[in-house]
């Protein structure tokens, strides 16, 4: 299998000093399904902002698909965007849009065929069990709902790589294992996904592997069934 994601050598220093990441290695395989656990201040945000390019490493590499997204120039970064998929804990949809453009949305900036993104995003609306919704502004769903609108909206363009930044940290039990459910559908797929969390339920009960971050360095990479969560 080929590798979604390489971090190689990778430090991170804020401008006022704080060293958030201290040397990360690290390879994700096509297909992996990665948590990141550690407490707080351990520096799981900052290494999801890296992947994405919205902050660039202070020192090291950093490949996605292959290619050293450390290097990319300002103006290539939306293509790098496009490869990867982001779903944030407070869902970030745009309030005056029902859920079927917040969803198409990312096709139309891309000139996508408009038959297309009809199917498109119908599709994706399927997959996460919200067609019925599709004329729903975000401020008529439930939290659970508005965030499958936003994990239809992360995938819509078939990026290989999904990140997920505290995906549940705003919802209750039960729909949290909704959410995970739709996730487990998309990483059926093929698709690489990252879930930075401090949710020791699901981190235990669905399991996959596990990298632990504390003062900006990897402390555990546990394989699936391979561990249990103590924080
Ligand atoms: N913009 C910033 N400027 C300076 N320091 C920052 C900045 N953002 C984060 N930090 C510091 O970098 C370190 C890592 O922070 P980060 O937000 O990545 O941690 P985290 O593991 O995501 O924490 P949490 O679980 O609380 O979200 C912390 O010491 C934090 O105070």
């Amino acid at each position: 299998m080929s590798d979604a994601i390489v971090m190689q050598n990778v430090w991170k220093a804020y401008p006022n000093g704080v060293m958030a990441l201290n040397g990360i290695d690290l390879s994700v395989k096509q297909g992996e399904f990665v948590y990141i656990v550690g407490p707080s201040g351990a520096g799981k945000s900052t290494f999801i902002k890296m992947i994405f390019r919205e902050l660039k490493p202070t020192r090291g590499k950093i490949f996605i698909n292959n290619k050293n997204i450390a290097s990319l120039r300002e103006r290539q970064v939306p293509y790098l965007r496009r490869k990867i998929g982001i779903v944030f804990q407070d869902f970030r949809l745009l309030p005056k849009l029902t859920v079927y453009e917040n969803v198409a949305f990312a096709l139309e900036v891309i000139e996508e065929h408009p038959r297309q993104i009809k199917k498109r995003v119908m599709d994706v609306l399927d997959l996460v069990g919200l067609k019925h919704k599709l004329r729903s502004f975000p401020n008529q769903l439930s939290g659970g709902e508005q965030q499958r609108v936003s994990i239809a909206r992360s995938i819509v363009n078939r990026p290989p790589v999904l990140i997920a930044d505290e995906p549940t940290g705003n919802l209750d039990p039960e729909t949290s294992w909704q959410i995970m459910d739709v996730f487990k559908r998309i990483n059926d797929q093929g698709t690489t996904i990252i879930m930075a969390t401090h949710n020791r339920d699901i981190v235990n009960k669905v399991r996959h592997r596990v990298l632990g971050l504390e003062g900006g360095m990897i402390v555990r990479d546990q394989q699936e069934g391979d561990y249990g969560y103590e924080d």
